[in-house]
């Protein structure tokens, strides 16, 4: 069982989270997305259902389909943009940016077991205000190039630190690599987010686990 498998509660109820967390790219292939995704799953902490391009109904067969897959490793499944999406299949929660909706309304109507997160960018002021509307986590990025999503915000990795005092995991994303995961890591991160790293990979359970090294240094 990797370092980063469990996804704990603290005494407070916040949720404790530190690894991989990974994200997947815009497969139409039910079958092809759920294969890869299984490569990965014994190798991350939690994973996002990111699909960009499917319509309604591909987003809610391709969910049907690794909720069970989540579920039998024990890592959590956060749907991105859609909160109700997330609630209708039984998702662990969600994932919203600054386009997708209301912080407060997901967590009414999420629960407050749910996990849910906020992109923050390059705002440790933003960052805060999710806190206070009732998000789990607070996601920061693009750090590097990414080709996978246009990006104009650039924070310097030193933010994650200052984001310490929130009391939730903080999320690092964009051109993350296992090169550069582990200034990342230094910097205060508790999970790396990656999408094309690990399932661009023709290998994605080692791709992973590439990563791991990042949270264990000296190994
Ligand atoms: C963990 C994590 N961080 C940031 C994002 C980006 O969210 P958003 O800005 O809403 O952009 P899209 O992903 O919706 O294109 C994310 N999805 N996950
Ligand atoms: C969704 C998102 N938000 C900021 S960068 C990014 C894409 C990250 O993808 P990759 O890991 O392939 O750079
Ligand atoms: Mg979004």
């Amino acid at each position: 069982m990797p370092l980063s498998h469990p996804t704990r509660r603290g005494e407070t109820g916040a949720v404790r989270a530190r690894g991989l967390y990974a994200i997947t790219p815009d497969i139409a292939d039910g079958g092809l997305l759920l294969a890869r995704v299984e490569a990965a799953l014994p190798w991350i902490c939690w994973l996002q259902y990111r699909n960009k391009t499917a319509a309604p109904a591909l987003r809610r067969a391709q969910l049907d389909a690794l909720l069970p897959a989540c579920r039998a490793h024990g890592v959590p499944l956060i749907v991105n943009d859609d909160w109700r999406l997330a609630a209708d299949c039984g998702a662990d929660g969600a994932h919203l940016g600054e386009d997708d909706g209301d912080l407060r309304a997901a967590r009414a109507a999420l629960g407050p077991d749910a996990i849910l997160g906020a992109s923050c960018y390059d705002s440790l002021a933003l960052a805060r205000q999710a806190v206070e509307s009732g998000a789990s986590y607070v996601a920061f990025g693009a750090f590097f190039d990414t080709t996978t999503k246009a990006t104009t915000r650039r924070p310097d990795p030193a933010m994650l630190g200052g984001a310490a005092a929130l009391g939730v995991p903080r999320v690092a994303i964009g051109g993350i690599t296992p090169d550069n995961a582990p200034q990342l890591v230094a910097a205060g991160a508790d999970l790396v987010a990656v999408v094309s790293g690990v399932f661009g990979s023709a290998d994605p359970a080692a791709a992973a686990q590439a990563y791991l090294r990042a949270f264990t240094p000296g190994d």
